[in-house]
């Protein structure tokens, strides 16, 4: 709750104003009851004409100064309530956005854009409510008990032993429903997770035929959702017929009473009228208090949730503060790269991922990293990129340690080509300038031409404008992978790091690019395969086998020294002759 009160503090002018004019409003409510109670007595009982016009003026006064306050109320309290929005997702995105890429796994995509959306809503919805109900229906309640005990004491006490009665029991209530609201959300996480790979795995689950599979994930984690959400409400709705309740019964004692004072003559109709209003206005406050109750514990639960995401700890370095850079961060890495004796194991894991590996590359040399899966090969890309830092050793890259360069400065010396190709809605123009800030027509022509994907563009109706649908899904396999080649290479890096991103390019184009890659001297290459055309076309091969590095060498090296090498040379060779064979019918 304290992050939300920090955002709060910004707005607290707007707040207090909001509360100043909800405080005219509430004065001016509380006041009618007691002109009305001076128009019967005063005016109505006595035949008094200029009494009832009098009051009556007073009272229409009062009731268009409540209103036009309420206006004006309603009217700040909603924009401070939606800036307030505003900032508490602009502040979660920015947050994600720096985090460290380990705290960045702890936080589920889906749990991450439900706090976004329905958690920062549910935040700027109890400040709303905050502004105008909060303080009102309290003050309302104090406030129509008091007058209540000034216009008659004897019936204005049955109000008063009433209310607090009701208080301890919404309190009560509150405590229990904020646990239950932290469940409700926690499941929509749950179930917009399912949406979530149900929608972007459409085609997987169509071809192996899994949609029932699929729709009962999905049902069953909506039922579960609905489940929790009704226990949740019956709870906080069952408190407000418990409250009418309580309250009639209260106005029926004060009907009761107030007859009989009536008759002795120490009470009059105008202050037994005013008291059942009192305490009609209270029972509308009282039971409002419910739907504040479920907004204040689902707000609760979800300020719980937002914090979590702004306290934690583990963040990026922060970038250069106003984006001003000095020449010498701006100046990008050259050279080549070297693992010394580098360890790391993933956070929350025994076996390191990596153990005691140590290669070294010269500038503009290519390497091919081989291995079986889980042996470390995209792990060892991690680290170049310092997603994770290793736990012992030392990387150097450009001939500076690599965790002594801004990141800013190593990423922006790297292109980097993942295993899954991600495209983003927009053309294709768009997708490979996305690699570097104002790429020109000639830079993204040529990096597509080096990529091998100019042709296939050139070929498109609208070319370069083609629009790419959500995630490139009009795209082959193989297209989407030259396009994100291109996208890397627009940057023209002094390192291209390829994490096993051509094994949808067939083997023709594989070797035209390969060779168009090899025309790149200044820059540093390593790619990972699991291709012998592509190692034996390296200058260093690196061999690994469950985080270590079993042999590393030329192609004719490992041949001649590396049994595991030569055992994958014959195997894929014969796989070789038979493409080439098909490549020439
Ligand atoms: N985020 C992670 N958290 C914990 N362990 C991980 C994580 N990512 C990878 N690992 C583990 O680290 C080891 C190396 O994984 P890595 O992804 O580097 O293998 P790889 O050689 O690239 O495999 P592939 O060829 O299948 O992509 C594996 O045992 C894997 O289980």
């Amino acid at each position: 709750m304290r992050t939300f009160f920090k955002f709060l503090n910004t707005y607290r002018l707007a707040a207090g104003t909001a509360i100043c004019f909800m405080l005219v409003e509430l004065l001016a409510e509380l006041m009618q009851p007691y002109f009305i109670s001076k128009i019967i007595d005063q005016g109505i009982a006595k035949h008094d004409m200029s009494v009832v016009l009098m009051w009556g003026g007073i009272l229409t006064f009062g009731a268009l100064a409540a209103f036009a306050a309420g206006i004006t109320s309603s009217f700040v309290a909603g924009h401070a309530s939606q800036s307030l929005g505003y900032d508490i997702r602009e502040a979660l995105y920015a947050k994600v956005q720096g985090m460290a890429y380990k705290a960045f796994n702890r936080f589920p995509t889906s749990s991450l854009i439900t706090r976004l959306t329905n958690d920062a809503n549910q935040l700027q919805d109890v400040v709303f409510m905050g502004l105008r109900f909060f303080l009102r229906m309290p003050l309302l309640v104090v406030g129509s008990m008091i007058m209540a005990l000034v216009v008659h004491a004897q019936l204005g006490f049955l109000l008063a032993v009433t209310v607090p009665i009701l208080v301890g029991f919404v309190m009560y209530v509150m405590k229990k429903a904020s646990v239950l609201f932290r469940k409700v959300q926690t499941r929509l996480d749950t179930l917009n997770g399912v949406m979530q790979e149900n929608f972007t795995g459409m085609r997987l689950i169509r071809i192996f035929v899994r949609r029932d599979v699929e729709g009962e994930r999905f049902a069953k984690q909506g039922s579960e959702l609905m489940r929790s959400s009704v226990s949740a409400m019956t709870l906080t709705e069952f408190t407000q017929p418990f409250i009418v309740f309580l309250m009639n019964a209260g106005i029926i004692a004060v009907l009761w009473f107030g007859h009989k004072e009536i008759q002795v003559g120490t009470a009059t109709l105008g202050e037994v009228v005013a008291i059942v209003n009192y305490s009609l206005r209270t029972t509308i406050a009282m039971s409002m208090l419910g739907s504040i109750v479920s907004t204040v514990s689902r707000a609760r639960a979800s300020a719980q949730r937002v914090e979590e995401v702004l306290t934690t700890a583990e963040h990026e370095e922060i970038a250069e503060a106003g984006g001003v850079k000095s020449a010498e961060m701006e100046r990008p890495l050259e050279g080549g790269l070297s693992f010394e004796d580098v360890t790391f194991r993933y956070p929350q894991t025994e076996a390191p991922s990596l153990e005691n590996v140590s290669f070294r590359v010269a500038p503009g040399q290519t390497v091919a990293i081989m291995g079986a899966t889980g042996s470390g090969k995209s792990t060892l890309m991690q680290l170049i990129v310092r997603f994770y830092e290793p736990d012992s050793g030392i990387i150097r890259i450009g001939g500076e340690v690599a965790g002594n360069v801004s990141l800013d400065r190593l990423r922006g010396s790297i292109g980097y080509v993942p295993q899954e190709s991600l495209l983003f809605t927009g053309s294709i123009r768009d997708n490979i300038g996305w690699g570097k800030d104002g790429a020109t027509e000639e830079e993204i022509v040529a990096a597509a031409k080096l990529a091998q994907i100019h042709e296939t563009v050139a070929q498109f109706p609208d070319g370069y404008n083609t629009q790419l649908g959500q995630r490139g899904v009009n795209l082959s396999g193989g297209q989407k992978q030259r396009l994100s080649i291109a996208r890397a290479l627009v940057r023209r890096p002094s390192f291209l790091l390829f994490d096993d991103s051509m094994s949808a390019v067939d083997t023709r184009t594989e070797a035209a690019l390969l060779q168009a890659l090899g025309g790149l001297s200044g820059t540093t290459k390593l790619i990972i395969t699991q291709k012998i055309s592509t190692a034996a076309a390296a200058d260093l091969i690196l061999l690994m086998d469950e985080g270590r590095l079993l042999a590393q060498g030329s192609h004719e090296q490992l041949l001649a020294s590396d049994r595991l090498y030569r055992r994958i040379y014959e195997s894929q060779s014969g796989e070789e002759v038979a493409a080439h064979a098909s490549d020439v019918h």
